[in-house]
């Protein structure tokens, strides 16, 4: 492995090691060293409150091609938002992705292990460590007492952040308040003056000054866990050794950090990565309505477009060729990310669409193609239909279109198609019927036949032909239509302008 994350991050800010909570310091070692044993460990830890986007997607494969074993956790202490249904989705979209995750959960039923809201137990060792160490306190602000301080502040210019107010509460005050009947949220004490200084694999050396941060909600009143404490318990717990995420998260990290050393908790490595945006400039955000892995799913997207898609969306490789998980893993390296936010561009989706489909192989191509398609396409006839398949269609619909036209009778020809056949007269296409009877399967011999009965050539032997089998403008070669077309039918289409043109 290369990169810079793989340095060892300093910490100049542990000047000062924080009283170690005799309870945790014997796991902590017995972690620390876990880690060192351990390969790269590295998490994708979305929660379950909005379909995946291709913002989502691209963290989780980035973490998938990075990690020696790639670790899934599902964060879903936001109650309110968090829905089953999403992690049953979260699932499937990985799993069709082809992500594979060694630790996680396997099915959408909440456990211990994986889903945060079922990790209360754990997290309260550490709030009783932290609140016995005098690390962190209760907090009985009301949510107007802090709107009130926050409007103060920011109209005398100052940044808004608690201002610690109930830091000073005295045991007696607390017990009463709590007597009273009030919840209190649990806030972090940050430490004073110091610096919190870090190594981003992506960004460089990152320095934050604690005087800048207020003391941070850790438990909200309804007991549930913050971000900025259960997401950076479990990375630790989890044994994760590297983060790649969004740079959304940036600003949490020397949160998340000063979290870990007063528990004296192994930190990560942390990568933060460029935002991917919308066309309209905006990040993509499940709460704006993103399009989602879901919704290219059922459009027929392949997973191997979107994962070749997204692997080079702010990361450079130097093949331009499609390549699978394994060689896009063996490949992927974290110095090669780049720093600017990234346009999610669908045409670039479509080009990688393309070179799926060309270089799908007949058991991957055949059960993408519609229900209906298949029913329509006859056992003998579907490698040459797939073989059309990969030339001409992105979709399973574009397929499906074609496979009407070839072999159903129908034909919905394009008006200016129509009179391009009409345009051709009746002894055109009586020539071609006759070429075609004398010709048989033979392409190249039936065009022979008819430019020497027509002298046609060029555009005036091709369009007509095209317009009277297929009624499009676009499309498969001629000679592939032609020896695909059951001969009765092609016979049929071809004398229909033998009529219609008197
Ligand atoms: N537009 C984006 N581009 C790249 N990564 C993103 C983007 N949005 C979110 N992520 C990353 O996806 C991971 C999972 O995040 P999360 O589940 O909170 O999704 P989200 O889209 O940010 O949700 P929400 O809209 O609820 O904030 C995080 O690492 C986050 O940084
Ligand atoms: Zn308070």
């Amino acid at each position: 492995m290369t990169g810079e994350a793989n340095q060892a991050a300093p910490r100049p800010w542990a000047k000062v090691a924080p009283p170690k909570p005799l309870l945790l310091k014997f796991p902590a070692i017995l972690l620390s060293f876990i880690a060192s044993m351990n390969p790269t460990k590295t998490r994708f830890a979305p929660s379950p409150t909005g379909l995946m986007h291709i913002g989502n997607a691209r963290t989780a494969l980035f973490s998938a091609l990075y990690g020696e074993s790639f670790l899934l956790r599902i964060e879903d202490t936001d109650a309110e938002r968090s829905r089953r249904e999403f992690v049953d989705e979260l699932l499937a979209d990985l799993r069709w992705m082809g992500l594979p995750w060694q630790e996680g959960p396997q099915t959408a039923e909440p456990g211990p292990d994986y889903f945060q809201s079922r990790r209360g137990a754990v997290y309260q060792r550490y709030y009783d460590a932290l609140e016995q160490n005098g690390l962190a306190y209760p907090c009985f602000c009301t949510p107007r007492e802090l709107e009130i301080s926050r409007k103060i502040q920011l109209s005398s210019g100052q940044p808004p952040r608690y201002t610690g107010k109930c830091a000073h509460l005295n045991p007696e005050e607390v017990a009463r308040k709590r007597a009273e009947g009030l919840e209190p949220t649990l806030r972090f004490k940050v430490p004073k003056r110091e610096t919190v200084e870090f190594l981003d694999g992506v960004r460089g050396p990152q320095k934050f000054a604690t005087d800048d941060i207020g003391d941070f909600i850790i438990r909200r009143a309804d007991g549930s866990a913050a971000f900025f404490f259960c997401n950076a318990i479990d990375d630790a717990l989890m044994g994760v050794t590297h983060v790649l995420r969004g740079e959304d998260h940036l600003a949490n990290t020397p949160r998340q950090l000063l979290v870990l050393k007063a528990l004296d908790l192994p930190a990560p490595q942390y990568a933060h990565n460029s935002l991917i945006l919308g066309d309209d400039g905006a990040p993509l955000s499940k709460r704006n309505g993103s399009r989602s892995i879901a919704q290219l799913r059922e459009e027929g997207y392949f997973p191997l477009a979107l994962l070749n898609m997204l692997a080079r969306l702010g990361h450079h490789y130097d093949s331009e060729d499609i390549m699978d998980f394994a060689a896009l893993k063996a490949r992927f390296d974290l110095s090669r990310l780049g720093k600017s936010p990234a346009r999610f561009d669908i045409d670039h989706l479509k080009h990688w669409q393309q070179l799926a489909v060309r270089s799908a192989d007949p058991a991957t191509l055949k059960p993408w193609l519609h229900a209906e398609t298949r029913a329509l396409v006859p056992e003998d006839q579907l490698a040459a239909f797939l073989d059309i398949v990969r030339s001409n269609c992105l979709f399973p619909a574009e397929a499906d279109g074609w496979a009407r036209i070839l072999f159903a009778d129908e034909l919905k020809a394009e008006p200016d198609m129509a009179a391009a056949a009409r345009g051709a007269g009746e002894a055109f296409f009586l020539a071609a019927l006759d070429a075609a009877t004398l010709a048989g399967a033979d392409f190249d011999a039936f065009m022979k036949a008819l430019k020497a009965k027509t002298g046609a050539k060029g555009k005036g032997l091709f369009l007509p032909l095209r317009a009277a089998l297929t009624g499009r403008h676009d499309g498969p070669e001629l000679g592939a239509l032609y020896r695909i077309l059951d001969p009765a039918r092609l016979h049929r289409r071809l004398a229909e302008f033998t009529y219609e043109s008197e």
